[in-house]
């Protein structure tokens, strides 16, 4: 069974009057791959820093197996944290960087060398103690950094966006081993990032950051199916975001028209929006399909078109189709009821799981 390990909760951080975190109730489990997702300045560090015990919260509390440890001071927290540049001692060696903690905690010196050498062999560095950090790639620096963490066999180690300065090959390559290292070891990883990509590939569950709160949480799935509002819609993969409103259980009209929907639970003629991921659109000759468009712009990427298309209100529309279009040419775009998500606007994330709820199995 999952154990909830750290807990935060009603937690607000101010700077004189900016209010940096509204709110932040979370909750992570023993043993899983959590990444706080958002834009610069959303509060992700800062909810890193106030788990790492680097800055007081200004109400709220953080729990660790759940005690209250708002008082207790970052050295005596059982977390770690990798930051984004790795913060390693460029005049020390490998060895002497992950050894680095273990020392300040007079660790024996025969349990310092075994303890090394493990971690080391965890992110595949053995063989590696006696090399200058100035002689490591940038992706062998930051498995350096995880080893100098998880020497310290945390219960739960924080990631400040330790990947951002690997290029794109060496980033790629990076998740694969970070995702199978936290897998191996059974660490908690919170990991930070505002590459969406990265998350959803990472992640067993997601908390979405902007603006201070928890926009919503879940797992990659939930949260790209089933996005709540339009800035988690809109930041998490693509999409098609259109204004219309509810006509009453099941049935939407947006664009002029009217169409039946999986959503329920909304006020008749509440004003909603729709979300239509463009994986989900295909085009098909005028009269055969659901929305006429006039295909704008069109790239090709492989295993798909790209289509811009806009329809007579002019509203633009993203389209991945695996037939092609011409410019200028007017088409239908064809998509399935469950396709078309619905949005309340400004739904809170408890509103709108209870109303998933009381509809579950409803149709
Ligand atoms: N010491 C400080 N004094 C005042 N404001 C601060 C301080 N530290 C952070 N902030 C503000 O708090 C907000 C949240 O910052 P935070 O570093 O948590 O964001 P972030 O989501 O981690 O961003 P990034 O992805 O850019 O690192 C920002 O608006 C930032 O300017």
């Amino acid at each position: 069974m999952s154990e909830v390990i750290v807990e935060l909760k009603h937690v607000n951080k101010m700077y004189g009057q900016t209010v940096v975190l509204k709110d932040i109730n979370i909750e992570i489990e023993q043993g899983k791959f959590y990444t706080l997702l958002g834009p610069s300045g959303s509060g992700k560090t800062t909810i890193l820093r106030a788990i790492a015990g680097f800055l007081d919260v200004t109400e709220g509390d953080v729990l660790f197996e759940g005690k209250r440890i708002n008082d207790v001071p970052a050295n005596e927290r059982k977390v770690n944290t990798v930051f984004q540049d790795y913060a390693l001692f460029p005049h020390m060696n490998v060895f002497d960087n992950v050894a680095y903690g273990l020392r300040i905690r007079k660790v024996k010196k025969d349990d310092i060398k075994n303890r090394v050498e493990a971690a080391l062999k965890m992110v595949r560095l053995t063989g590696y103690d006696s090399r200058e950090i100035s002689e490591l790639s940038g992706g062998q620096q930051q498995r350096v950094a995880i080893a100098r963490a998880i020497v310290l066999e945390p219960q739960v180690l924080l990631l400040d966006e330790p990947l951002s300065a690997l290029d794109a090959k060496l980033r790629k390559d990076m998740q694969y081993e970070l995702r199978e290292l936290q897998q191996r070891l059974g660490i908690t990883f919170l990991f930070v990032t505002h590459d969406q990509e990265e998350a959803l590939a990472l992640s067993d569950e997601i908390f979405v950051m902007n603006d201070g709160k928890v926009q919503q949480s879940g797992t990659p799935v939930d949260i790209y199916d089933e996005p709540i509002n339009h800035f988690v819609a809109d930041f998490i993969g693509e999409s098609n975001i259109i204004a219309g409103h509810m006509i009453g259980d099941y049935r939407v009209e947006f664009n002029g028209k009217e169409f039946d929907s999986v959503d329920a639970g909304m006020k008749p003629n509440e004003p909603v929006e729709v979300v239509l991921r463009p994986e989900d659109l295909d085009i098909t000759p005028v009269g055969e399909g659901k929305v006429t468009v006039e295909v704008d712009t069109q790239l090709f990427r492989g295993d798909y078109y790209e289509i811009v298309a806009y329809d007579r209100l002019g509203n633009e529309w993203l389209v991945h189709s695996t037939n092609p279009a011409k410019d200028g040419e007017t088409v239908d775009l064809t998509f399935d009821a469950e396709d078309i998500h619905v949005m309340r606007l400004n739904e809170s994330e408890e509103d709108f799981d209870a109303r998933l709820e009381s509809y579950e199995g409803d149709e």
